[in-house]
């Protein structure tokens, strides 16, 4: 899972939580405690590529491993660096890149989406059919990401779609109204603070 430096991080979110700076880093924190602990229920092992220390120390005893992100700055380089060292730890295994910002994620949905691959290169598209919330490689093959506008698109010329009725892991939360849909499906518990602390949606 990747995580951006919280200063830069859900730019497009901004103002969604009251409190300025601060309240927008503890929203975004929020989505990816929430994000990280239906991913921790679901899968063998979480690595979270990150930029912040506050990020480590945020998701410190959730059950996920933080590593630094080094060397080439950018989204698919993070998840280059996270898959090729979860690769080197088993050589057989699937790796997959789940964005960080699903907070109505269950992990029941994530596990489905594993299982349906079976062990096939398989992506889930987001909400909108645009972006990628999923990508898994192939059971003991590259990560391959092509995050980025179209990504779906991308990932789609050679990975099969997994998911597509999963609305919790398809709800990526980009925008204000992004997040609304989330809280109608229902918001992890530390999103749903953060919300009902705002006493409101967007
Ligand atoms: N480690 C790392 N994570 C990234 C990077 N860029 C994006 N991410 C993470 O990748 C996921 C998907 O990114 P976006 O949905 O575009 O989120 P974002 O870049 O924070 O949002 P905007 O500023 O609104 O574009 C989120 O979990 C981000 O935190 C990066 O350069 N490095
Ligand atoms: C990185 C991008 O995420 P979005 O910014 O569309 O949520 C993608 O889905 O490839």
């Amino acid at each position: 899972m990747p995580v951006k430096h919280l200063d830069r991080a859900k730019s497009r979110l901004r103002g969604a939580a009251p409190g300025g700076a601060a309240g927008h880093r503890d929203l975004v924190l929020a989505v990816v405690r929430d994000t990280v602990a239906a991913a921790v229920a679901a899968v063998r092992a979480v690595l979270v590529v990150c930029e912040d220390a506050r990020v480590v120390e945020a998701l410190r005893g959730s059950g996920a491993e933080c590593v630094d992100q080094p060397g080439l700055p950018g989204l698919n380089a993070a998840l280059a660096f996270g898959a090729d060292r979860l690769r080197a730890r088993d050589p057989a295994s699937v790796v997959g890149a789940l964005q960080a910002d699903l907070p109505a994620l269950v992990p029941a949905q994530l596990r489905a989406a594993v299982a349906e691959a079976a062990g096939r290169r398989a992506f889930t598209p987001d909400r909108p059919g645009t972006g990628t919330v999923l990508l898994l490689s192939a059971a003991g093959g590259g990560l391959d990401p092509r995050f980025g506008p179209g990504s779906a698109a991308a990932h789609g010329a050679d990975a099969i779609a997994v998911g597509l009725g999963s609305a919790a892991l398809r709800c990526d939360v980009d925008t204000a109204a992004d997040l609304a849909v989330a809280a109608a499906l229902g918001l992890g518990a530390h999103t749903a603070r953060r919300v009902r602390a705002a006493g409101r949606v967007g």
